[in-house]
């Protein structure tokens, strides 16, 4: 497998274009005015200085240190290229300084040394200490790296990781750890050939005899041939793994009846046919980049058997130190260990091990492309965009840096830790966690309208995780089942309702009998009430109507106006409300933001706003928020007299009349909804006083949707919605392909609702 020349076209230009190279120094601190560069340079910079002189520990209050790694190689081992020198080698610290910022949110400055000489190494590096919190050693040669980790460690006090060796290890370990799980093998018994014995595959090797597996039972092969003990040229990092087979034996003898082969050498050195000769279930990692040593397609044409994985992300199975260093050392970095040492590095392994047999999230699936991701020869470890990453190693890692007595600055309260790792990836949801834990406290009955559906089985299944709602499923039960099976999902005995099954015939009589009466003032005969209730949505709905179930949960394959219509004609509208509308919630990087009305009023009247403002107070409130609400207009305060300004300006005069207590303002432009200064400075007595709303009501409902999806597909913006305001019970309708985590989401509201009504 080669790279293909428009691949090497795309690369070339990718580097190229714009700024060259990956990435650039940013400032962190306003630099708007002669007082900011005041501050930042001379004279207020002297102050921190004086402080860190004081008392060195300082430098991670006032500098960047605490969240600077340095990435350093020298360019002897770069990927599989070789020994191409440092300046070649910068295009892969500068990918890994991307890789540790978007994945863990730490930043980086790459250094390549034009140095070779161990000790020389060790001396350039151990001076930088001052500047980071930790150092990342990448790329560079065995068996010198080997002796320069270990000085480096023995000279700094800051965590110090060389990747290849022990993040390679890590990964892998959890890889193969559940492969063989897969495969029902016993590690103690397994058969390895390894090619490669450099930094990567000496330091696996050591962590799978740390995890049971026999050294007698180890192959491994450099570009002189077997390492044996009756070679005379092995090194003191070598010498202990020799085997006792001859020098002679090729990779080719020694693959027969072989369990697992490791590939941490070059490219296409394993050729199928010795794939063939492997042992049943064979595992094959051919781990060298960016060409595996043996192609993912090749290998699998001669096995069906096989569980393969590469260091590629284009396949099934990445694996690839991505999935650890970011996350280890934002650990590492975050109590302030000292050290990077084997109980952290084990706990790191068992971490991501675990995590591959958890159910996948829906956005791994979509940026793979993959309808059903989950545990099996084809998924064994989690893949690097998975966002639960950073909090399940990282929190893993700190934890066992606490317990082996090696952080200076523990953390004290792990869920507030929990909080700020999701925070890092813009992956806060403080909103959604209280309403999920708020539903959790007391679950009820949710009727999925739609079950036999993949992305609702499979959020029935989170739902069922989470312990949010005891489900109710509509659908035929062979359908269902037939779906979990084909994607393994188990939902143990959930209650399926096969409503239009004979046995049901007499609920189905009662549930016609009774919307008829509902509605035959309203042109319905008997006939089609019988008709109407035999459509899942409706019976959903007559079983809320009739206590049977607490919520309903529907639409997502209905359009909008069919999947509502049995909610207005069943339940209707809570006693003294005429309007039922729509709410979205958008998850902000500045916070939750409501909007409404976004589903349901063309153009409200006055008293129609009013009652929309205060359907979505009221729901705002069960997010256990405090509604700051914005009237929104292309008018502030009576600037222009157009119908919509005019409409916005008379609500806000009403509502606030009628709820002097609110917080509540209007009518506005939407951008002084959020600007604070400008709106002290021009309206200082509108009452939004030092708050940015996050409440905002629009005049009619082109203006509400089209701002609500702008926002969410310019800004790439998570939201929740439509959550309906104004039903008697609560009934959610999904929009057209919501997913699984919209859905989730949904069910958790249904369910606070409930807990209320
Ligand atoms: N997927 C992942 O996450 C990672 C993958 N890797 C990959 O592993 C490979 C090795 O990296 P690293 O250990 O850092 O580098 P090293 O230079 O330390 O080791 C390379 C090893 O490969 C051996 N080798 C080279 N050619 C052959 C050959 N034809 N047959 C058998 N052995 C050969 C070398 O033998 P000799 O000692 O005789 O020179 C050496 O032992 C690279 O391809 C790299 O991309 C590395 C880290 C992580
Ligand atoms: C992934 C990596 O670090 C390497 O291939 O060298
Ligand atoms: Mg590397």
């Amino acid at each position: 497998m080669s790279i293909s020349s428009i691949l090497r076209q795309d690369a070339l230009e990718y580097h190229a274009g714009g700024k060259p190279g990956k990435i650039e120094v940013k400032p962190t601190k306003s630099t708007a005015t002669q007082r900011d560069l005041s501050l930042a340079y001379s004279p207020g910079v002297a102050e921190p200085c004086l402080e860190i002189a004081e008392n060195v520990e300082k430098v991670y209050d006032y500098t960047a240190k605490g969240n600077l790694v340095g990435v350093i190689s020298n360019g002897t081992a770069v990927l599989g290229l070789g020994n191409i020198g440092p300046e070649a080698s910068k295009p892969v610290m500068e990918g890994k300084g991307v890789l540790f910022k978007v994945f863990s949110d730490i930043d980086v400055f790459d250094i390549e040394l034009a140095v070779t000489d161990p000790d020389d190494f060790v001396d350039t590096v151990a001076r930088l200490e001052p500047t980071f919190g930790g150092i990342n050693l990448e790329d560079i040669k065995s068996p010198e790296c080997f002796e320069i980790e270990e000085k480096l460690k023995a000279r700094l006090k800051i965590p110090i990781m060389h990747d290849d060796q022990h993040g390679t290890a890590i990964i892998s370990s959890a890889a193969l750890l559940n492969a063989l799980e897969i495969v029902d093998k016993k590690i103690e018994e397994t058969r390895f050939v390894i090619s490669g014995a450099g930094a990567a595959a000496i330091s696996c090797v050591k962590l799978y005899l740390k995890l049971g597996a026999r050294i007698e039972n180890f192959y491994i092969f450099d570009k002189d041939g077997l390492v044996s003990e009756d070679r005379p040229d092995l090194n003191r990092y070598l010498a202990p793994l020799a085997g006792k087979a001859g020098r002679n034996t090729s990779l080719a003898e020694a693959m027969k009846g072989a369990d697992v082969f490791l590939g941490l050498s070059v490219g296409g050195i394993l050729k199928p046919e010795m794939v063939a000769t492997m042992a049943a279930n064979p595992i094959v990692f051919a781990m060298a980049n960016p060409t595996p040593e043996i192609g993912y397609e090749d290998a699998k044409a001669v096995r069906d058997d096989l569980i393969m994985a590469t260091g590629r992300s284009d396949f099934p199975n990445q694996v690839n130190n991505v999935l650890g260093f970011p996350f280890i050392f934002r650990g590492a970095l975050d109590v302030r260990a000292s050290e990077i040492n084997d109980e952290m590095k084990l706990a790191a392994a068992k971490a991501l091990a675990c995590l591959a047999k958890k159910p996948v999230p829906d956005i791994v699936n979509l940026a793979y492309n993959e309808k059903s991701l989950s545990f099996g020869p084809e998924y064994i470890i989690p893949k690097p965009v998975d966002p639960r990453l950073i909090t399940t190693i990282s929190m893993a890692v700190a934890k066992a840096a606490m317990e082996s007595g090696v952080a200076t600055k523990p953390i004290k309260n792990w869920d507030v830790y929990e909080n700020q790792l999701a925070k890092r990836l813009g992956l806060d949801n403080q909103v959604m966690k209280f309403i999920l834990k708020r539903a959790k406290s007391n679950p009820k009955r949710i009727v999925f309208a739609e079950a036999e559906n993949l992305k609702v089985l499979k959020a029935v299944r989170e739902v069922l995780d989470a312990g949010i709602a005891k489900p109710i499923l509509l659908g035929r039960k062979a359908n269902i089942d037939a779906i979990c099976e084909e994607h393994h999902i188990d939902l143990g005995d959930i209650e399926i309702f096969d409503f239009k099954h004979p046995d049901n015939a007499a609920l189905l009589a009662e549930f016609a009998e009774l919307f008829y009466e509902k509605r035959k003032r309203r042109g319905f005969t008997k006939w089609e009430a019988e008709k109407q209730v035999r459509k899942s949505n409706y019976f959903a709905a007559m079983m809320l109507e009739t206590n049977r179930a607490d919520g309903v949960i529907s639409g997502l394959t209905k359009n909008y106006p069919d999947a509502i219509r049995p909610a207005l004609q069943i339940i209707g509208k809570k006693p003294g409300v005429t309007k039922v509308a729509g709410m979205y919630l958008l998850l902000s990087k500045q916070g939750p933001l409501f909007f409404s009305d976004t589903t349901i009023n063309f153009s409200p009247s006055v008293a129609d706003i009013v009652e929309i403002t205060e359907l979505t107070s009221e729901a705002v409130e069960r997010f256990n928020l405090k509604p700051k609400m914005a009237m929104l207009s292309y008018s502030n305060f009576g600037s222009a007299d157009g119908d919509d300004a005019l409409k916005m300006r008379a609500a806000t005069a009403i509502l606030k009349e009628k709820h002097p207590d609110w917080v509540i303002e209007g009518e506005m432009q939407a951008h002084l909804a959020f600007d604070k200064e400008l709106r002290q400075q021009n309206y200082p007595f509108a009452t939004l006083g030092n708050d940015t709303a996050n409440t905002l009501i629009f005049p009619n409902l082109s203006s509400a949707n089209i701002a609500y999806n702008l926002l969410k597909e310019a800004a790439d913006i998570e939201y929740i919605g439509p959550i309906l305001l104004g039903l008697r019970k609560p009934v959610h309708v999904l929009q057209l392909g919501a997913s699984v985590r919209e859905i989730v989401n949904m069910v958790a509201i249904a369910v606070v609702e409930a807990q209320t009504v």
